[in-house]
């Protein structure tokens, strides 16, 4: 029987959960490939560890002594960093191995280029565990949407800040704690800054963006909020009006363009990501023929990413010869979205005096000392906010129903 031989590049959380599954479902790779698949080569970086791998894989620090392997048919990146992975994975196509990586940060940077690369190779490139963890987003997104034009997406795509929210709300927890426990857990990147300041989830929007719309908001037009301005008395604010904080990233059609935006806002029981807690991310797809989808399930940690890893080695081993691999879907080409009418939305404001006084904010009821619910274009609001440093805002995104403390009578207002 032939082998598909693998080197797998990172022994971390990832790598060491792609080996670990190669081996425990080698049956069922079997099946369905008609090949064994075989590690061949683990990259790391310190030779002193103590691994748990077999005695016949070459364990190295050096990518080419890999790269050098009588046969290597594909390499799973798994480590960090951006430019040296990069030129690791070029040097590994240039050999004429598929690639697959994990690597969101490396991957929104140099998507087109290794792409370009790997199409003149005739090879292939896999990247669903650089997006929501153990969700099938890029295959759904790739494969099964290809007439459907995307209007919009939106999702919690960051394993670690959701994490953090919930443990902070259910358990009273510190931020401090609850990022201890991700990062004990295997869910924080290595530099944890890019989870809890919203970077990680930047990158999986504008990979998510370039396959639901072939293209990706202006970097520099995006601004990009994580979860370090959350208390936990905002937390408990919230609450008490029946709204969760949940950092979410949004990208959608304006005119020609797509827009952007990562932050943390507030959403009620009605909106599909209220319940979704813990590492858990959703991914919700506005599309022109079947509507709305969401896609839930665990965003970080081993076995999950291992998951989205192993697929992706199994697509790629069947799809090799095929060209349709980097294919998108039909928004690119065809997309017709009406042009966003500007309405205004309803915010938490905290930290801003009750006597404000600006003809472009309605306030609608006072919660705390400092805190507020006004309605407010979003225009407005970053203006607002660019004037005002250390007031914090975050939009309800789904409507807003008036509590009982200020009115006579409670009604439901929504957008
Ligand atoms: N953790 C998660 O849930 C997810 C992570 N990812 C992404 O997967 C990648 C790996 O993450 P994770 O496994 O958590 O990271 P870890 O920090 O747990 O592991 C990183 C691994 O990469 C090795 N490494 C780092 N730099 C180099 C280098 N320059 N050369 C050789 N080896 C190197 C390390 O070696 P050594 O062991 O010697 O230190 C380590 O084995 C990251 O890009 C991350 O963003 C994607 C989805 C989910
Ligand atoms: N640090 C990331 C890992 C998965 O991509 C997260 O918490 O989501």
């Amino acid at each position: 029987m032939s082998v598909v031989k693998v080197a797998i590049l990172g022994f971390g959380t990832v790598g060491e959960g792609v080996y670990k599954t190669i081996h425990s479902h080698a049956e069922e790779l079997t099946a369905v490939l008609g090949k064994k698949v075989e590690v061949a080569a683990v990259l790391i970086k310190n030779k002193q560890k103590r691994r748990n791998i077999a005695d016949e894989v070459l364990i190295t620090s050096d990518i080419e002594e890999i790269l050098q392997l009588p046969q290597l048919d594909l390499v799973v990146e798994a480590i960090v960093g951006k430019e040296q992975p990069f030129s690791f994975l070029q040097k590994a196509i240039k050999r004429g191995c598929h690639i697959i990586t994990a690597n969101k940060e490396m991957f929104a940077s140099h998507s087109s280029e290794l792409l370009k690369l790997a199409e003149e190779n005739h090879v292939s490139v896999g990247f669903e565990a650089t997006v929501g963890g153990g969700i099938p987003i890029i295959q759904t997104l790739r494969q099964l949407l290809k007439i459907n034009r995307v209007q919009h997406v939106q999702g919690i795509v960051n394993g670690t800040s959701n994490f953090i929210l919930t443990e902070m709300r259910e358990k009273q927890q510190s931020f401090a704690a609850a990022l201890k426990l991700a990062q004990e857990n295997g869910f924080a990147e290595a530099d944890p800054t890019n989870d809890v300041e919203g970077f990680d989830a930047f990158y999986k929007l504008m990979i998510l963006s370039r396959i639901a719309f072939g293209q990706e908001p202006n970097w520099n037009e995006v601004d990009i909020a994580g979860i370090t301005s959350i208390t936990s008395e905002l937390i408990e604010t919230a609450e008490k009006l029946g709204l969760r904080f949940k950092h979410i990233v949004s990208a959608g059609k304006v005119g020609s363009q797509v827009k952007g935006s990562v932050s943390p806002v507030l959403v009620s029981k009605n909106h599909p990501f209220y319940h979704v807690e813990g590492v858990e991310n959703a991914i919700n797809v506005h599309s022109d023929i079947v509507g709305r989808i969401t896609l839930q399930g665990p965003g970080a940690g081993m076995f999950p990413t291992a998951s989205a890893v192993i697929e992706d080695l199994v697509y790629v081993c069947q799809s090799h010869l095929s060209r349709g691999n980097h294919s998108q879907t039909s928004q690119a080409a065809s997309a017709s979205v009406q042009d966003k009418k500007e309405s205004s939305e309803f915010w938490l404001v905290h930290g801003l005096q009750g006597n404000y006084l600006n003809p472009l904010i309605s306030w609608i009821e006072q919660i705390g000392e400092e805190t507020f619910i006004i309605r407010a274009a979003k225009e407005d609001v970053v203006q607002l906010a660019t004037q005002n440093k250390t007031v914090l805002f975050y939009l309800i995104v789904d409507g807003y129903q008036l509590t009982n403390l200020n009115k006579q009578e409670s009604l439901t207002v929504s957008l």
